[in-house]
């Protein structure tokens, strides 16, 4: 379930989430009350200085110990005593909101008048001290210097404020969470729903299903990345498609050089080299299933004086002629081959001797009985068969003799003629 990327998405945005509101729930209430104790401290000292600054316009006394006890006079006397909250509650700048803050002021030498704490009575404050007061003015003249120093505690209501305050933040920011988490968990389901498609298509590519595209929407990196996918896989279909094409091309260039290898030449018949396979094919079946299988061997009858009388070029018009003729009269079953020179020969599957004799002997009746004037005055042609039917396990050697004697003998009978 862990290896799911929803699931780990899921989880990383509970965890942030939860490690965020707990940080704010431990941190965001002390620093609210520091933040509020400083600035508490800060408007407190700014109204006391204003306070010190109109007393120096009403009193000629200032500097001495004498000044101190009039300017807590004056201050009591202006405003009363109370605790503060900055900008809830009356000011009250004596020199004293508590007992742990204070204020101390030190003339224009910065010999120290109304002291407190580790700042005693007469003490020059140091460069880094007066550095950090807040100078005193009168009629624009520099008349000494004012610090507070201490710790300003909180009231009661103070702190219920800042609790408040504090718990109003942490609503704020849990629910600001929550939509950030539901916003995540929406955004990741999508991303989960695109990454998924793209998965599936990846898988459909590499089991061979090169068309695939998958839906690309707006421009972020999932799009981009969708985008890109698609690209490749277009590119990856049309070289595929490239290759196939060039492989059935080359596949039938090589069908073709196979077939004008297995041809002849000048009769266009298949040549020795096919019978020689067909032949070794047949003769191995004949056996097998105790079939017949029929062999004729064809020789056109004195062809050597038809070349001397009429010419090669004759010689050769009567070889592709005979060879129609032949091709005319055998079955689709057949196989009709030019075994050499001026020879043919004829496979006839589940077919015996006698049967063969018949059909080869169409051939040879029509062979003579065709017009040969047509290819030279007073040509004549006629051919004789030897047909064998023998089948011996010895690839058909004894076939191919058997046939072969028989060829000899209608030659010998007087030509023109099948011997069986
Ligand atoms: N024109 C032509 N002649 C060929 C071709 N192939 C073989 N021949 C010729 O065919 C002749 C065959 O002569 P022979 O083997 O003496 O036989 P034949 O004259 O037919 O006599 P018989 O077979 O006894 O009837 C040879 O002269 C070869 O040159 C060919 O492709 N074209």
């Amino acid at each position: 379930m862990l290896n799911s990327l929803r699931t780990k998405l899921t989880l990383s945005m509970l965890i942030t989430s939860l490690a965020a509101i707990s940080v704010m729930a431990l941190i965001t209430p002390w620093l609210l009350e520091q933040r509020f104790i400083s600035e508490a401290k800060d408007v407190h000292f700014k109204r006391f200085v204003r306070a010190i600054e109109e007393f120096r316009q009403e009193h000629g006394e200032w500097g001495g110990p004498q000044s101190a006890l009039l300017i807590n006079q004056y201050l009591t006397t202006r405003q009363p005593h109370s605790a503060s909250s900055p900008g809830r509650r009356p000011p009250v700048p004596t020199t004293s909101l508590a007992d742990n803050f204070r204020f101390v002021l030190a003339d224009q030498q910065g010999y120290i008048f109304l002291p407190f704490f580790e700042f005693e009575l007469g003490q020059q404050l140091s460069a880094e001290q007066i550095e950090q007061a807040s100078p005193l003015l009168s009629g624009g003249e520099l008349v000494g210097y004012a610090l507070s120093g201490g710790e300003l505690p909180l009231t009661e209501q103070d702190k219920s404020y800042l609790m408040i305050q504090s718990r109003s933040m942490l609503i704020g920011a849990a629910a600001g969470l929550a939509v950030t988490l539901l916003l995540s968990l929406t955004m990741g389901s999508q991303l989960v729903k695109h990454m998924r498609a793209l998965t599936r298509a990846a898988i459909e590519m590499s089991k061979g299903n090169l068309n695939q595209r998958v839906q690309v929407e707006g421009k972020d990196e999932v799009a981009l990345l969708a985008r890109e996918f698609n690209r490749m896989a277009q590119e990856l279909s049309n070289t595929y498609a490239e290759l196939k094409a060039s492989n059935e091309t080359i596949k039938a260039q090589a069908e073709a050089l196979q077939e004008l290898s297995l041809r002849d030449e000048l009769t266009g018949l298949h040549n020795r080299r096919y019978f020689n396979q067909q032949f070794r094919m047949l003769h191995h079946q004949a056996i097998r299933y105790q079939d017949t299988l029929a062999l004729a061997l064809g020789d056109i009858d004195n062809f050597k004086q038809i070349n001397d009388r009429f010419s090669h070029q004759i010689g050769d018009a009567v070889l592709k002629q005979v060879a129609i003729l032949m091709q005319d009269e055998i079955r689709d079953a057949d196989i009709l081959c030019r075994y050499g020179g001026e020879e043919f020969v004829i496979l006839m599957a589940h077919t015996d001797k006698h049967q063969a004799e018949g059909l080869v002997d169409r051939v040879r009746a029509k062979v003579e009985a065709w017009p040969w004037e047509k290819l030279a005055k007073d040509l004549q042609v006629t051919i004789s068969f030897g047909i064998s039917d023998k089948l011996d396990s010895d690839l058909g050697h004894s076939m191919l003799v058997e046939a072969d004697n028989r060829l000899y003998q209608a030659k010998d009978l007087g030509r023109n003629r099948v011997c069986v």
